[in-house]
């Protein structure tokens, strides 16, 4: 019988994580650790299996963000960077020779209970399984894998409380308890399969190493197109990608990923192609997407500062808005008893009725969501008939210019400002206390809590001072037409 990595795996697994919601220990070894010491050369990997990698690339430290590929002389704009021929990417389809179709089955039959939006498990699944392979194809990819992960899974108990932002402490604490539920689950399928039809080599999958493969994959996998390019195919296949996923994240990315499509074999190539000069001594950067900062810290482990897609989300609640109103001393009964008419708007902004969707955000590009804003400015409006004459979409729109006249907008704008200042005061601490903690801190899971809820803070203190201005402005336009 084939012996397995993950045995010798499962010794360094005690330096992961214990993996539950309560509890885990700072995250070091470092993001740069491996799965092995010394990996196999990737770059000579991906040539040797028929890829193709620019001659001026290179793999090393990059900053605090792990490893990185990095230029090591000035490249042309779109000059290829990488070409991974079909073979290399890493599916949960990937065809392989050597699995019976039993443990292909076993592992079919657990990928089809994960839930869909755990995608990143599923594939985790196949890595695990390639991990436990002694000579997977794969094993020079996977052997330079990071060691551990910073996502909040394995953040000890007390720095997932650290973030102090409910959704995402609802997202890390499903995250958590499908594991150790899915733990269980895999041990049971487990017990009843023959030997020769083990997908693991016969080896134990804790929650731990379960979670490293979902970290893994989320971390690293790009959803690209599976069997071919046609128009109206829509791509969705994720995969890991050698080497590839080596490059760091940015939003002004110098590079980016294509696929192509041979017209012989009809088989898809991955391409990595730059998209603009890049000088030496650079890294290479792909844009992961532009995501708030609780899918950044969720999937990939890190936060970044002036995230402009973060945004904080509230319920939609007209005791919370009656409580805003008050504290701005705008006094309006219409945010619990709204009149008919009203009733009527906010049913088709799906904020009243059965159907409603009470979930609002403020910040990211909208600023506001476009629901509350036309809710707000609909609840202090007194004038139906003007109202009515207004599309939703104007409604909706932070740039349409006072839709509802100046006192309404200064009113709505107030409103939302109080709203803001009561979402800041459900936070524990202060930002300024915030930045005193993370001087101090040492562990890296307490950094990413503080630096996450900081960077949340931000998000709902810039809207108040863009809110600010703009009653300013509209106070002053009041006062100028006397
Ligand atoms: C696709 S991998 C990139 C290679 C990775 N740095 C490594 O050492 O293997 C994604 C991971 O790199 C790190 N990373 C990428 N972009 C980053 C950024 N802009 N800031 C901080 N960390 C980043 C995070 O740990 C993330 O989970």
């Amino acid at each position: 019988m084939a012996a397995s990595r993950i045995a010798v795996a499962s010794v360094s697994l005690t330096h992961f994580r214990p993996l539950s919601s309560a509890s885990m220990a700072s995250v070091s070894p470092s993001l740069s650790s491996r799965l092995v010491p010394q990996p196999p050369d990737l770059i000579k990997w991906v040539r040797r299996e028929g890829g193709f990698v620019h001659q001026s690339l290179k793999i090393a430290q990059d900053g605090d963000t792990g490893l990185g590929l990095l230029a090591s002389d000035h490249i042309p704009k779109g000059s290829e960077l990488i070409v991974l021929p079909h073979n290399l990417p890493l599916r949960f389809d990937s065809p392989e020779a050597g699995d019976t179709e039993e443990a292909d089955s076993v592992l079919v039959n657990l990928a089809r209970q994960v839930p869909e939006e755990l995608w990143s498990m599923k594939l985790g699944l196949k890595l695990l399984k390639e991990r436990a392979k002694v000579g997977s194809f794969w094993w020079p990819y996977i052997g330079n894998l990071p060691e551990v992960f910073s996502v909040p899974i394995f953040f000890p108990g007390d720095d997932i409380k650290n973030l102090q932002y409910a959704p995402l402490l609802h997202q890390v604490n499903k995250r958590c308890r499908f594991l150790l539920d899915f733990e269980k689950e895999v041990k049971r399928t487990l017990d009843s399969v023959k030997p020769e039809d083990h997908p693991f080599g016969g080896q134990t999958v804790d929650a731990s190493s379960l979670g490293w493969a979902m970290a893994a994959v989320s971390s690293r996998a790009f959803r690209l197109y599976g069997k071919n390019l046609t128009v109206g195919t829509t791509n969705s296949v994720p995969m890991m990608l050698p080497l590839i996923d080596m490059c760091n994240h940015s939003f002004n990315s110098n590079a980016r990923i294509v696929q192509e499509q041979d017209a012989g074999s009809m088989k898809l190539k991955v391409k990595v192609v730059a998209e603009t000069e890049i000088e030496g001594n650079v890294p290479l950067t792909l844009n992961y997407g532009c995501l708030d900062n609780d899918l950044f810290l969720l999937d990939y482990g890190f936060v970044i500062a002036s995230n402009q897609y973060d945004h904080i989300e509230l319920k939609y609640d007209e005791a919370l808005l009656e409580a805003a109103s008050t504290v701005a001393g705008i006094s309006s009964e219409n945010f619990s008893s709204p009149s008919p008419w009203q009733k009527l708007v906010l049913t088709k902004l799906s904020l009243h009725g059965e159907a409603a969707l009470l979930k609002v955000c403020i910040g990211g590009p909208e600023i506001i969501d476009g629901r509350l804003l036309a809710a707000l400015r609909v609840l202090l409006s007194v004038d139906e008939e003007i109202v009515q004459k207004h599309d939703l979409d104007v409604l909706k729109s932070l740039s349409a210019e006072a839709p509802l006249g100046v006192a309404n907008e200064i009113a709505t704008l107030r409103t939302i400002i109080a709203l803001c200042v009561i979402a800041l005061g459900h936070f524990p601490t202060k930002i300024m206390e915030d930045e005193a903690l993370l001087k101090k801190c040492e562990r890296e899971s307490s950094k990413l809590a503080i630096q996450f809820r900081i960077q949340k803070k931000s998000v709902i203190i810039d809207v108040m001072s863009n809110l600010t201005r703009r009653v300013k402005l509209l106070q002053s336009k009041a006062v100028s037409q006397g």
